[in-house]
């Protein structure tokens, strides 16, 4: 009996160059899939400006704050609290390195550098560390109580038989006691 290792949860997220890609975003999700994470919450929402500059408070002040502000807000984005073993990791590296223009030469296999654009559209969001996916979760999901979906569903996902419903864009349990 393989030991169960603990599930982590990250917050990501499509950003508007890909959610305005539908058969783009659908790749994005199947790779997502074929690494191994588990989608325990989707939304679809655009942001107010207002709530992309509050998401981006830690890059008040940068260069690139304005445009990165706007183009936050200027499109629907797809949210999902994901589920994996060391999942913050995973999907950092899964994403590759933040600034496409190199990203496209040095990773071209990691997701940005694949779909990305340039380093402001550079397709994906994920958080970089335990603390900050708390935060961004609450951030997107208030109503999400990560203690309760460890106690609750977590040992669903980690030993049952779990499907991807795609219209819904999370798993559930096929165990019909769920
Ligand atoms: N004012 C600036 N100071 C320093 N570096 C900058 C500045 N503006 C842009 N850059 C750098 O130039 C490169 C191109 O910027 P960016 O990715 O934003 O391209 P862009 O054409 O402006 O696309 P977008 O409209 O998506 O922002 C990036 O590496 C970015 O960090
Ligand atoms: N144009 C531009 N955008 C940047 C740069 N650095 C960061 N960004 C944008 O700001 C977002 C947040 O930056 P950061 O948290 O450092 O990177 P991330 O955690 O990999 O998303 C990135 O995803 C980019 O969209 C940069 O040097 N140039
Ligand atoms: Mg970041």
């Amino acid at each position: 009996m393989s030991i169960l290792k603990p599930l982590q949860l990250t917050l990501a997220i499509l950003k508007p160059d890909i959610v305005a890609q539908p058969h783009i975003a659908s790749q994005i999700k199947n790779i997502i899939l074929r690494h191994g994470f588990y989608f325990v919450r989707s939304k679809l929402l655009t942001l107010t400006r207002a709530k992309a500059e509050e998401f981006y408070k830690e890059h008040e002040g940068k260069f690139f704050h304005n445009r990165l502000v706007s183009f936050m807000s200027s499109g629907p984005i797809s949210i999902h609290i994901l589920a994996r073993e060391n999942a913050i990791a995973e999907w950092r590296k899964l994403m590759g390195p933040t600034k496409v223009l190199r990203t496209i030469y040095e990773n071209p296999e990691s997701i940005r550098g694949q779909f990305g654009l340039t380093d402001t559209r550079n397709s994906t969001h994920g958080s970089d560390s335990p603390e900050t996916a708390k935060c961004e979760i609450k951030f997107f999901f208030p109503e999400f109580n990560i203690k309760e979906w460890e106690v609750s569903e977590a040992p669903l996902f980690s030993d049952r038989k779990l499907e991807f419903d795609p219209v819904k864009g999370v798993h559930f349990c096929v165990d019909p006691k769920w």
